[in-house]
């Protein structure tokens, strides 16, 4: 059926109702990504954890029938050179519905452009979902590291992020830079022979169904708030349509009041009765906002590049990215990966953390319904990071650690399943 997909013989598709609900099978197929650089390392780890975690919660009565799927590097070998994103890799994942992938690699300045971002726009997952919190025993820069639990929603389809951009001196340069100067008049390009150029697009229908599914979220998890981020003072049509927008549903579609006259609302969450309070921030304020005064955030909405640069920052604050989880969804189909990247210099080496990819496993398995597996996974790593057992970057912060590799941090969660 496939031209290199081999679907396993035993396991079923996780499919979708019309109210977005899953059925998931007792053995469902599984499609996974390995990934670039360390993608080699950590993915192994992360399905063997899970195996564990899914036995010893199950004893044998479920199962994850895994199949592999390309992407990358990787794809390149198996489907031919310049092969990166094979037409039945999309296809997959929309069709088995939840998946999770390694790191894509993609170069600075020339070349490909990034297959993480044409996962998400082929497949159109709009939101990128990224807790944050802090394990007890991970060595943190921050003096109250527990303070910090927040849930990023980050758009995930539009922004600068889109990749609508025009090398400087090129046609597409050249042709976008006399429109906006003689049919818009913009005499503000600096140096217009050698700008290149990118465009921002932010809709009112992009704005509108990431916020909704953050003010949801808050109400299904009994949030106290909701944080729009945004540099709208600047860039006024883009990120100040994104507030205004995101201000506007909460009172259209959650019956949001406002406080004082605005523009911060409350809205009431229905099966508490508590408010929820929506509010907003600037961008650059927001970011010292959360070292100084992180308990005062909760669920943040935001754009897409704001929303990248937020993660890796937040999660910086817990840990690093070496432990930050992350899901790509769309209403039906989730992609759950790790916040970082490739790390190339640490490639095949079984040396950096699997803890990003293993985290981003046990949203999927709640995603899933399968919470008891999912509780042994976080359980057990919590239980490995006290006993010290740990990989180079949480080592090289803490006092009287052993260091162990990416495998065997895997071991030592299974140990303490
Ligand atoms: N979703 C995706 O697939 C993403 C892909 N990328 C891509 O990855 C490539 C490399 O990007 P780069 O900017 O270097 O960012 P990376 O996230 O790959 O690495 C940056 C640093 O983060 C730390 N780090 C990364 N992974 C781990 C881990 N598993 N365990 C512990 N620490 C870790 C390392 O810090 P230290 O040096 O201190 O040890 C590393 O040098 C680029 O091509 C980029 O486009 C980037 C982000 C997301
Ligand atoms: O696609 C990439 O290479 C980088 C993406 C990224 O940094 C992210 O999604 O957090
Ligand atoms: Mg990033």
């Amino acid at each position: 059926m496939y031209q290199h997909i081999k679907v396993p013989v035993d396991g079923e598709k996780i499919t979708v109702n019309a109210d977005f609900s899953l059925n998931v099978p007792d053995q469902p197929i599984i499609p996974f990504i390995e990934g670039d650089g360390t993608g080699v390392d950590i993915t192994p780890v992360m399905l063997k954890v899970v195996d564990a975690a899914v036995a010893k919660a199950y004893g044998g009565s479920r199962k994850i029938s895994w199949m592999e799927i390309y992407a990358g590097e990787k794809s390149t070998n198996v489907y031919g050179p310049d092969v990166w994103l094979p037409e039945e890799t999309l296809q997959v994942v929309r069709d088995y519905v939840v998946s999770i992938k390694g790191p894509l690699t993609t170069p600075v300045g020339g070349g490909i452009r990034s297959l993480n971002v044409a996962l998400r726009q082929e497949l159109d997952l709009y939101v990128c979902l990224r807790p944050v919190r802090w394990f007890a025993g991970v060595p943190s820069p921050v003096r109250e590291p527990h303070k910090t639990d927040m849930v990023i929603f980050r758009e995930n389809s539009e922004d600068i992020y889109a990749g609508i951009e025009y090398a400087a001196g090129s046609e597409g340069a050249k042709k976008l830079i006399r429109f906006l100067q003689e049919e818009l008049g913009v005499r503000k390009i600096r140096f217009p022979e050698t700008s290149g150029l990118g465009i921002k697009p932010v809709s009112r229908e992009g704005t509108e169904r990431l916020m909704r599914k953050a003010i949801q979220y808050a109400i299904d998890n009994d949030k106290p708030s909701v944080t729009i981020v945004h540099k709208g003072n600047i860039m006024k049509y883009t990120e100040g349509g994104f507030r205004d927008w995101a201000y506007a549903l909460a009172q259209k579609e959650f019956g949001g009041e406002l406080i004082d006259g605005g523009p911060w609302c409350k809205v009431k969450n229905p099966r508490t009765g508590k408010d929820i309070i929506v509010k907003d921030s600037i961008a650059d304020a927001f970011l010292q906002q959360i070292l100084l005064r992180p308990a005062e955030y909760s669920v943040i909405a935001t754009l897409n590049l704001n929303g990248d640069y937020i993660s890796d920052a937040l999660a910086a604050q817990v840990g690093g990215i070496g432990i930050a989880p992350g899901a790509n969804m769309s209403d039906s189909v989730a992609m759950f990966e790790a916040t970082h990247g490739t790390a190339p210099k640490y490639a095949g080496k079984d040396y950096v953390n699997p803890g990003s990819l293993i985290l981003s496993a046990e949203m999927m398995l709640r995603h899933m319904g399968w919470t008891e597996a999912a509780g042994l996974i976080i359980s057990s790593m919590e239980k490995a990071i006290t006993s010290k057992r740990v990989t180079y970057d949480f080592a090289r912060l803490m006092e009287g650690a052993t260091q162990v590799s990416c495998s065997g941090f895997g071991e030592v969660m299974i140990e303490n399943m």
